[in-house]
């Protein structure tokens, strides 16, 4: 935990999750669609979602709006029923009230009652489970000890959040959904949530994921599972998502302005500012940046401070998602 974010130095809470090692995966997805009406928010008639998540495992689920991924996360919770298909959870259908107990999520639109202090929260959450976190431990994790009395009604945004979080996980959950867990967050708070997160991670818990925030999927995530109309469109580790994109950005200064550069073979998009002395500092994305570099050489052209840069997390994500 990054010490340096609180207000004072706090023990390093104990976290530890109630799993018993195993090689079986963690969630189940077995050809899993569902319907509201005649609107498939996942899967399909003719086809389901299919996916195991392994234990100890952060997955992202990533999509554009609709794409389905409260749906799934519904469906791995229990709240929902697949119209199609199964899904297990630690082996249990997560329907089950004896399952829920080991799971935690912080949903999206989590309302905390506002008349109650977030002691008194923790201290409810706590009893609903077997084997509990204490509530300074809790505290402590999402950095709330100064809260500790606050009535959760007058708590700002992030802290209101970060309380969220600590609901979720008091229980000791083995698997921990969180659904966009740092909006409204700063970077403080998102900081110290992440170290919540990975404070549990090292105790064994497994966490899936859904955020808009591709960057921060790129950081925390061993793997992206891309959801797109309610189809798995993509699905590997984030450094597998982005090598799938073909070609790269170049950035270079040259004599060539935008309109030149822009007819050299397998450019995409190129744009070119004015330097001194007739220089132009472009950018340039292509296909193929071997391709390019081989055909400015062979006319001659001088190039400096050259710089290739891969596709990231979200300029694959928006590659796949344009694509039908
Ligand atoms: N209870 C419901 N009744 C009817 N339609 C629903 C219901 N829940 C979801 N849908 C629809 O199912 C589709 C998938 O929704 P879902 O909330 O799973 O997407 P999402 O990927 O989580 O989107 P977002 O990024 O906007 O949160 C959407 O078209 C949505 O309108």
């Amino acid at each position: 935990m990054n010490a340096s974010l609180h207000a004072a130095p706090v023990p390093e809470p104990t976290v530890r999750t109630s799993s018993v090692p195993s090689a079986a995966p963690a969630v189940t997805v077995s050809g899993a669609a569902k319907a509201y009406g005649p609107l498939w928010a996942l899967g399909a008639a003719d086809a389901g979602v299919t996916l195991d998540l392994q234990r100890g495992e952060l997955t992202a689920l990533l999509g554009p709006n609709g794409a389905g991924k409260t749906t799934l996360i519904g469906l791995m919770l229990g709240l929902e029923s697949p119209t199609h298909g199964t899904v297990r959870v630690l082996g249990e259908d997560p329907r089950r009230p004896q399952a829920r107990t080991r799971l935690g999520a912080l949903p999206q639109d989590l309302s905390l009652p506002a008349g109650l202090t977030v002691t008194e929260l923790l201290q409810l959450y706590a009893a609903l489970y077997p084997d509990p976190m204490t509530v300074p431990d809790v505290l402590a994790l999402c950095d709330l000890q100064g809260q500790a009395r606050q009535r959760a009604g007058s708590l700002s945004g992030g802290q209101a959040r970060r309380l969220g979080f600590g609901l979720s996980v008091i229980g000791r959950p083995e698997v921990l959904f969180l659904d966009e867990p740092t909006v409204a967050m700063d970077v403080q708070s998102r900081q110290i949530f992440w170290d919540g997160v990975n404070a549990m991670r090292a105790g064994g818990c497994t966490v899936v994921l859904t955020t808009h925030y591709l960057d921060e999927a790129e950081r925390v995530a061993d793997r992206v599972v891309l959801l797109q109309q309610g189809r798995v469109r993509a699905d590997g580790t984030p450094a597998a998502i982005r090598a799938g994109v073909k070609g790269a950005t170049l950035t270079f200064l040259t004599r060539l302005d935008a309109a030149a550069l822009q007819a050299m073979p397998g450019v995409l998009e190129a744009s070119a500012a004015r330097q001194d002395g007739g220089w132009w500092r472009a950018t340039v994305r292509t296909r193929a940046p071997e391709t390019l570099l081989a055909a400015l050489f062979a006319q001659g052209e001088e190039l400096h401070d050259l710089e290739v840069r891969r596709a990231t997390l979200e300029e694959a994500f928006l590659n796949l998602t344009a694509q039908p």
